[in-house]
């Protein structure tokens, strides 16, 4: 199938150029002003907007089994979700549960992953340790196309990484030509602190930011970071949501450290706020970890992404609906833990980001895909559009406008934390692997179409 898009304004990270985009199967072909396409292609006008590479989603969970329950999106309606609104590719987590084969846990999320709309690639987590877990992730490398492994410092008596377990993992990772990834949260406090809150007779969600404050946060960030730094791994440090994570990165970079960092788009625009709330269903539909924090934590991330000190931004998409919320209706720390988004990011990061004078349209692809495709190597498969490129492409306009609603989105979960904000700059056309896939408000996705994205080890693999 042959695809032209005629008459705007291609934007990448390093610049922006008049052209048309040519696509041939799944692939660009030609990029150029004023070009021939047979009289079969079809036509896409993007007079008058901005032509982007397909949105990069760092950190989602479909179909996630997670504290006793199963998140509301699975592949299907998670990626088509993320279609609808500009994100062509989703970075997503095997999460293999303490003592079981990593090996048998990746194939279990290829199977769910099957379903999946658009393109797919999974960071794994390494969740307990033993020589098992070391020849694996070597498998995962060389022979399924992992390289990143993800490490929960928090979540304790269930999926906590320990130090042993970090160390071990980073060393092999190192070796593997692999990147590792942290959820930076010290999960021993973050215990200790829920028990103390529930002995005081605070149960509600109020009490969930408490027990996860930001030293709470920037104490694993350091730890990460500086176990990076003594074996000399790169580290990349997801869901940054505190001034505190943010100055650890910032210090390490300047020392030369290869560090990066991740920003969610509910952590750059919502306040911890919304604990305060007398409906205790609102506050619960919040509670994900890290926890929103006050404004001066969201002016901190915009300056790390101003700056280059945060790299990605993601949305942590984990849709559990009121019901499944309820768990934790007498207890906070039963709440299934996550929000959604990944329909909403690239307008709302566009809208708060490049509406605001934040981040120049550039900036913006460099954010919300360049960065990613870089920093996991699928550049320049991903993030770029040019000859060569996958034909994963957003006609943006700048000028389009939406009230996000939990009522009018495609994703599942009924609720949705940027609920009546009103975003300018919205996907008016999807292309993915050259299909178009939405177009004008119509969702096209189809089951299955989506594809397993590979992404090769950083060095030569020598390491048995
Ligand atoms: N973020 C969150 O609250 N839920 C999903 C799991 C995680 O990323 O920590
Ligand atoms: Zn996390
Ligand atoms: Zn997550």
């Amino acid at each position: 199938m042959t695809t032209i898009i005629r008459g705007g304004t291609v934007v990448n990270a390093d610049r922006a150029f008049r052209a048309d985009v040519l696509c041939y199967g799944d692939k660009i072909v030609a990029v150029g002003e004023n070009l021939e396409a047979p009289h079969s292609a079809t036509v896409v006008d993007a007079g008058g907007q901005y032509v982007i590479p397909g949105g990069i989603d760092t950190h989602t969970h479909m179909n996630l089994p997670f504290m006793g329950t199963v998140t509301q999106d699975d592949f299907f309606s998670g990626t088509a979700a993320g279609l609808a609104g500009g994100t062509t590719t989703i970075m997503d987590f095997v999460i293999p549960a303490p003592k079981q084969s990593l090996m048998e846990a990746y194939h279990t999320w290829r199977g769910w992953a099957q379903k999946s709309a658009g393109d797919y690639t999974f960071h794994v987590a390494i969740t307990w340790w033993d020589d098992s877990v070391h020849a694996d992730m070597g498998t995962l490398v060389r022979q399924h196309g992992v390289n990143s492994f993800k490490h929960f410092m928090a979540y304790k008596n269930a999926i906590m990484a320990d130090d042993e377990t970090l160390v071990k993992s980073f060393r092999r990772s190192l070796e593997l030509g692999a990147i590792p990834t942290v959820h930076a949260e010290n999960g021993e406090l973050v215990f200790q602190l829920q028990q103390d809150l529930l002995k005081r007779g605070m149960t509600g969600p109020s009490a969930h930011p408490l027990s996860r404050p930001p030293a709470v946060e920037a104490e694993a960030a350091n730890r990460a970071i500086a176990i990076a730094g003594v074996l000399g791994t790169p580290v990349y440090i997801v869901h940054v949501s505190c001034a505190e994570s943010l100055d650890a990165i910032a210090r390490a970079r300047a020392n030369g450290q290869r560090v990066y960092g991740e920003a969610l788009a509910g952590h750059l625009v919502i306040d911890d706020s919304v604990y305060q709330s007398k409906d205790l269903e609102y506050a619960a539909a919040h509670v994900m970890s890290p926890p929103f924090r006050g404004k001066h934590h969201q002016a901190a991330l915009w300056h790390g992404l101003q700056s280059g000190n945060l790299h990605t931004t993601a949305t942590d998409h984990c849709t559990f609906c009121a019901a499944q919320k309820a768990a934790g209706k007498d207890d906070f720390t039963k709440i299934p833990n996550g929000c959604g988004g990944v329909e909403d990011r690239m307008s709302v990061v566009w809208d708060a980001g490049v509406n605001s004078g934040k981040l120049t349209p550039s900036e913006f692809v460099r954010v919300t895909s360049a960065n990613a495709a870089q920093i996991f190597n699928m550049y320049p498969r991903k993030g770029l559009i040019a000859v060569g490129s996958d034909a994963d492409i957003v006609v943006w306009d700048p000028e389009g406008t939406r009230t996000i609603s939990a009522k009018t989105q495609f994703a599942k979960g009924g609720f949705n934390v940027f609920e009546g904000r009103t975003v300018r700059g919205i996907p008016s056309t999807t292309l993915a692997a050259g299909n178009v896939v939405f177009q004008r408000g119509e969702l096209m996705a189809e089951e299955g179409a989506g594809r397993y994205v590979e992404r090769p080890a950083f060095a030569p693999v020598s390491a048995k």
